[in-house]
């Protein structure tokens, strides 16, 4: 399995947002440190999914960069993409496993060191553990776990962990020091005035 890298990029498709335009722009600043997870909403069709990560993986193939695809794990594979990542609500991890195979990435959400190390066990290859700070990108999240939290659960497993939640370059020192490999972001480059420079932030905070 190719190493995974640290900066991860989800797609944000709520109204006027430009999801390709910052996948492109955060492409030509990370490269193959990129990896893009494309997360559509709940209301999306798959048509909509499928269209949306189609396009993002053959915007990624030219710089090495990695496709995943959240939750639906048939648009995944329907467009060659990398792997997927899953939560408490989407297939259980190993039945994610048998889905995608024995080679592809999966991700798997964990909060605590607990089902952390039975995502592992069950076939996760990262780990996506948050929210670590108060966001508004997405409603119905438990309370923040703080760096505090990350630390736990990358004390706890063996596999990469990807801290997520109102990340920002400015949090990336205490989390890698806390053990995180590398952070998933929305807002740090949707919402960014220049997602290419915020992104090179990103990867600089993330490599140095
Ligand atoms: C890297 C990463 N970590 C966590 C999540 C959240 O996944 P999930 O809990 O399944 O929630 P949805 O994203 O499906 O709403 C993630 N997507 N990526
Ligand atoms: C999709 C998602 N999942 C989370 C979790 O903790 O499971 S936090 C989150 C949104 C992350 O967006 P932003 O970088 O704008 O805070
Ligand atoms: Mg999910």
């Amino acid at each position: 399995m190719p190493s995974l890298g640290r900066l991860h990029l989800i797609t944000d498709t709520r109204p006027g947002r430009d999801p390709l335009a910052v996948v492109r722009a955060a492409l030509s600043a990370a490269r193959t440190e990129l990896v893009v997870q494309v997360r559509v909403e709940d209301s999306a069709t798959d048509r909509e999914a499928y269209d949306l990560a189609r396009r993002v993986a053959a915007l990624c193939a030219p710089y090495g960069a990695t496709c995943l695809v959240n939750d639906r794990l048939h648009v995944a594979l329907a467009v060659g993409a990398a792997g997927g990542h899953i939560g408490a609500d989407d297939l259980p991890v190993e039945a994610a496993r048998r889905v995608l195979g024995p080679t592809a990435v999966l991700g798997a959400t964990a909060r605590e060191p607990g089902t952390a190390t039975e995502a592992v066990a069950a076939g996760a290859s990262y780990l996506g553990v948050g929210p670590c700070h108060p966001t508004a990108t997405k409603e119905g999240l438990p309370a923040p776990i703080g760096v505090t939290g990350v630390r736990a659960v990358a004390g706890a497993v063996a596999v990469p962990v990807i801290a997520i939640g109102g990340v920002t370059a400015s949090d990336v020192p205490a989390l890698r020091a806390a053990g995180a490999y590398g952070v998933a972001v929305v807002g740090a480059l949707s919402g960014a005035a220049d997602p290419a420079h915020a992104t090179t932030e990103l990867i600089a905070a993330l490599t140095c």
